[in-house]
């Protein structure tokens, strides 16, 4: 799809969090975008005519040159959704679990299909759909992890540049503990291979408006401690921010005290945050996956550091890594965002994600923590603005304020009619998606429908820094 290149005005109801509790609801207002996708204005409670023509001139704008947008009655604009963790890589293998838990996961499906990627044939096949997929479901922002192959991780970087997503895109760096086929072949090399990638992203998108790299240590047990440090080094030198897995499973965490005794990393205990911050990789751009065992003091570490926490609910279920304490984590000072971890995690939904957040809450809260559960607000919050900040893009995304980039879903929920038939669908059509509003419900209500019954049939077209990326006909 080509870039729009026009002015655009957005006409109708808009929904975004205001605060961790809280989604703000906008009715009847205009949101002015600029042809870079920049809001410049939000004008709430107006009438689209009259504001259309009071702030054009305002705005500079030409009315033969601006787009008009205007939703119907019970659809609404919501931030795009961020998904702060997910392997495009292994998008193939979604729902391909079986019972098995991470290491023998990994072994068994996962590192099979990355290394198999090296074919680029492949690897484009598999990446297109990925990127495709993730948008229909409103992912307009993801932190990608690519393979160890520099070539196909540089195809993963452009194909999100073309498709308009934004994405950080990270090669996997790892040079233990997984098969000769598949890892690197010596720290330098690893390190070399990254410093290729980096520059081949730097290429295509120098501004970092779409597209910017991220350093990826898999996770410390693949990582010998002196590829660490050196991507602790990276991390400094290039400013750039770095994505990881921690405690996601006691057999990992187990693994990762054998093989990283204070001896060797210097740190003050053997805690799993303390090798990371150990090789300097645990800073403020730092995006750590999965978090589900952490201790006082590592929460505490992370919390110092600044690092911020995806959580994968999906994945921490369907892997059986277990349920991650996000109120707890949130409480502690925290920024937590979601991740579908794709195919730990089976769905390329981070609606799935939210509400799966809200669902192992509950389960959190079952095991004596009534205050663990998740609102249907707080589990959006993190779907928007809390993995805004996760992936460092708060300033940019995440909400609908003035001088925000505008990344956007629409979405229309089934509206009934008086004999029982869904708006819009003629007799004999299938209807067209899972949740049935009867015209009676609250706003709060409906976005709680759409949580809990919502997909992709419900997001009608998504946009990127302005440019709509993808529409269902
Ligand atoms: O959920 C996960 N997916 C992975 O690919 C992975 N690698 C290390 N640790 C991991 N956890």
């Amino acid at each position: 799809m080509a870039a729009d290149k026009k002015n655009t005005v957005f006409y109708g109801t808009f929904i975004h969090s205001k605060k961790l509790d809280e989604l703000e609801y906008l009715h009847n207002t205009a949101v002015f975008v600029d042809s870079n996708g920049k809001i410049l204005a939000v004008e709430r409670d107006c009438d689209l005519d009259n504001i259309a023509t009071t702030l054009f001139p305002k705005l500079g704008w030409q009315a033969g040159n601006v787009a008009t947008e205007k939703i119907k009655d019970g659809q609404f604009f919501f931030p795009g959704f961020i998904d702060t963790h997910l392997h495009a890589s292994q998008y193939p293998n979604v729902g391909i679990f079986g019972k098995s838990t991470l290491l023998d996961w990994l072994n068994r499906y996962t590192f099979p299909l990355e290394a198999s990627l090296a074919d680029p044939a492949k690897a484009r096949a598999v990446y297109t759909r990925c990127i495709r997929k993730t948008l229909s479901h409103g992912t307009t922002c993801a932190a990608y992890y690519a393979t160890v192959d520099v070539p196909s991780t540089n195809l993963l970087a452009d194909l999100c540049a073309a498709s308009g997503q934004r994405a950080l895109v990270g090669r996997v760096c790892m040079d233990q503990l997984s098969p000769a086929w598949y890892r690197d072949e010596s720290p330098e090399a690893s390190v070399a291979a990254t410093r290729a990638s980096i520059a081949h992203i730097r290429g295509i998108d120098p501004a970092m408006e779409i597209v910017r790299p991220v350093i990826t240590p898999r996770f410390a047990p693949s990582c010998s401690a002196p590829l660490l440090r050196m991507l602790g080094e990276l991390a400094r030198e290039t400013g750039l921010p770095v994505q990881t897995h921690i405690s996601e499973n006691v057999g990992e965490i187990a693994l990762v005290k054998e093989l990283f005794p204070p001896a060797l990393t210097g740190a003050a205990d053997e805690s799993y945050a303390g090798v990371y911050d150990a090789f300097g990789l645990l800073t403020d751009k730092t995006i750590l996956a999965h978090a589900v065992h952490l201790s006082e003091g590592e929460a505490e570490l992370i919390r110092e550091r600044g690092a911020k926490v995806s959580h994968c609910p999906c994945s921490n279920s369907a892997i059986t890594s277990g349920a991650a304490r996000v109120r707890w984590l949130i409480e502690k000072g925290v920024v937590c965002g979601l991740g579908t971890d794709m195919s730990g995690g089976y769905s390329p939904s981070v609606l799935e994600a939210a509400r799966l957040a809200a669902l192992v809450s509950r389960h959190v809260a079952m095991g004596g923590d009534e205050g663990a559960k998740l609102s249907v607000e707080e589990v959006l919050y993190l779907a928007t603005r809390g993995g805004a900040e996760v992936v460092g893009l708060e300033k940019k995304v995440g909400g609908f304020e003035v001088g925000k980039e505008w990344d956007a879903q629409l979405v229309a929920l089934g509206e009934v009619d008086v004999d029982g038939t869904v708006k819009g669908v003629e007799a004999g059509e299938a209807e067209d998606g899972n949740v049935d509003v009867f015209g009676w419900e609250s706003w709060e209500e409906r976005v709680a429908k759409w949580l809990f019954n919502g997909d992709d049939r419900n997001t009608r077209k998504v946009w990127v820094k302005g440019r709509l990326v993808h529409e269902r006909k």
